[in-house]
């Protein structure tokens, strides 16, 4: 479904991934793990094309992203949930989660379906939804920004530590959407700083360092690696 293969990328001349080869196969959730700095998000970022790439290859359902708009890619069906949320706090929640639609991937009845399928996974959405999004609390904006992304009809989802600053209670939620999404077939890439609870509804991971792919598993052998739970889950 996505195949990277040699990717180099990094801001203006300086590069931060060397030559990173993943994929992920149809229905798969994939973890990415790896220190602060890494490269996790830049490697988002270059995938949702907010970032240009400087060599390699990104392929999402068989077709090129390279010289893609972000906003072409949402419409080929990759939504991205940054680092950070990025709603806009100006807008209500309502406006959002509109904005999120704006690709026109989805029809009017399935836009609705979507809605509602936002509303089931995080109902605080739906009860502020005519609240502006800045008076959200730090984990309530978290919830819209995924709202936001079901709200493009995705057929696969990038998520940047989407539990972020969310109380343990609702890091589970997070994941268990991530787990729903899953039964549903939308493949996940996922990066995840509670790593071993998202290593749980992973299928394979990968780690970075400095960059690189220094070790690609399936989530179980991760799970059970000394240098893995060492390093990355702090076991
Ligand atoms: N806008 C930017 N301009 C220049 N350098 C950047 C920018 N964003 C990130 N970097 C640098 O790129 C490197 C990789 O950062 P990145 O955010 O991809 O790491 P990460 O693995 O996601 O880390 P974290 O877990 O801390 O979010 C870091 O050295 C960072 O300082």
């Amino acid at each position: 479904m996505l195949e990277i293969s040699n990717l180099h990328s990094g801001y203006g001349s300086m590069t931060i991934l060397h030559g990173v080869s993943l994929n992920v196969a149809p229905g798969e959730v994939v973890c990415l793990l790896g220190a602060n700095g890494a490269g996790k998000s830049t490697l988002l970022r270059t995938i949702s094309g907010l970032l240009p790439m400087k060599s390699g290859r990104i392929h999402f359902n068989g077709q090129s992203l390279e010289k893609h708009s972000t906003e072409k890619i949402v419409r080929m069906g990759l939504a991205h949930v940054p680092e950070g949320r990025e709603i806009f706090g100006g807008l209500t929640v309502d406006q959002n989660l509109r904005l999120g639609a704006y690709s026109g991937r989805l029809n009017s009845s399935q836009i609705r379906q979507a809605r509602e399928q936002a509303f089931a996974y995080f109902p605080v959405v739906e009860r502020k939804l005519q609240s502006k999004a800045s008076a959200l609390s730090g984990g309530e904006q978290q919830m819209v920004a995924m709202a936001r992304a079901l709200m493009s009809g995705p057929s696969m989802l990038l998520l940047d530590e989407p539990s972020l600053g969310l109380a343990p209670k609702m890091i589970q939620t997070v994941l268990d959407v991530v787990a729903s999404l899953k039964q549903l077939g939308v493949p996940i890439l996922l990066v995840e700083q509670n790593a071993t609870a998202a290593l749980a509804v992973a299928d394979r991971g990968y780690v970075i360092e400095h960059g690189r792919v220094v070790a690609d598993a399936s989530a179980a052998q991760l799970l059970a690696d000394d240098t893995v739970r060492r390093n990355y889950l702090g076991l």
